[in-house]
């Protein structure tokens, strides 16, 4: 197996007709067989970049090369390789199942075959369905008629957009078990997710984008290390003026007036320092009220990771 990139986009930018930047030169290459998150926030622009990797969206600039070769000048190739599950549904709702299933394999440039088709919606538990019309089904299983859509020609690129959002706890674990067995039969995945959770589960490596720029690519267990980071809140009985120093070595830091004292600290370590702060506390005569611990949100970390880019840059 080749170790040459299966897809690189370089350079890529999208300035949409309203002026907004959407995209601010992004470079990024996906390795073969992986799975790739693309994590950020509403209106980051990852729908932007995955559209314009599938062919709808035109870029301002950049191309996208796949095994090497200009995803534009060999679109037919491209297309029959690359497979998408969109954010929105769009399907002819009148059409039974199958008949959109197999149409979606021969859009795409397969020959008909319809065993193929029968393993993916058995695979999706789909099957018994097959003759049902669309506009019947629920929402979770439109959702699956999309996968079965976009895997319809077997491509070995499958682009994911959000796709557990707004879908049951059970239909996203069904989700996650889908795209362990496509990846282990050798698709490549990109996954565009709000959720840290997804991207702990699923990814192999995690690109963070905000503001149409990608911050960040990183294996995934490296950045949740980072993400693991929870904060303390001790709401103190007495307000205190500073740190004392018996509690310098956990740098916590006071605030509300010197009624709250936080500390920072890495969840996922062995050590997470707490019983060793509060006992410092109570040998030097300071009680608290109340206590609880926060995960830093998305936004916390994104804001964090962006400090931590420029103050390196
Ligand atoms: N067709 C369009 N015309 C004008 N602006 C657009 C268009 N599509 C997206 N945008 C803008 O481009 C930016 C990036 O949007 P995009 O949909 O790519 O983000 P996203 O990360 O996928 O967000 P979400 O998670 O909400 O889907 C946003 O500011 C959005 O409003």
């Amino acid at each position: 197996m080749s170790s040459d990139p299966i897809l690189s986009i370089r350079g890529l930018r999208k300035s949409y007709a309203s002026g907004t930047e959407a995209l601010k030169s992004v470079d990024l290459d996906i390795r073969r067989g992986e799975i790739f998150a693309l994590l950020g926030p509403n209106g980051a622009g990852k729908t932007t970049l995955i559209n314009i990797v599938c062919g709808i969206v035109t870029p301002t600039a950049g191309e996208v090369l796949i095994d090497g070769r200009n995803w534009q000048r060999h679109y037919r190739e491209a297309r029959k390789r690359i497979g998408l599950v969109p954010q929105e549904l769009t399907m002819d709702v009148f059409e039974p199942l199958i008949s959109t299933v197999s149409f979606s394999r021969e859009l795409f440039g397969r020959a008909p075959d319809k065993a193929k088709v029968e393993r993916i919606l058995r695979d999706l538990s789909l099957w018994d369905k097959r003759k049902e019309i669309l506009k019947e089904l629920s929402g979770g299983m439109k959702r699956r008629v999309m996968i079965a859509k976009a895997l319809a020609h077997e491509p070995d690129i499958l682009f994911l957009d959000e796709p557990t959002a707004g879908v049951d706890v059970e239909l996203r674990r069904d989700m996650w078990a889908l795209v362990r067995r496509l990846r282990d039969n050798g698709t490549t995945i990109i996954l565009t997710t709000h959720y840290i959770e997804e991207a702990e589960e699923m990814a192999d490596r995690v690109g963070v984008i905000t503001n149409g720029e990608l911050i960040l690519v990183e294996a995934k267990d490296e950045l949740m290390k980072k993400l693991g980071r929870k904060i303390l809140h001790l709401q103190l009985t007495e307000p205190l003026q500073s740190v004392p120093p018996e509690l310098a070595e956990w740098n916590p830091q006071l605030s509300e007036n010197g009624n709250i004292l936080t500390y920072e600290f890495d969840a996922k370590a062995d050590r997470t320092g707490i019983p060793s702060l509060l006992t410092a506390m109570r040998d030097a005569g300071l009680g608290f009220k109340d206590l609880d611990t926060k995960q830093s949100s998305l936004e916390d970390i994104f804001v964090s990771l962006v400090h931590e880019k420029r103050s390196a840059a």
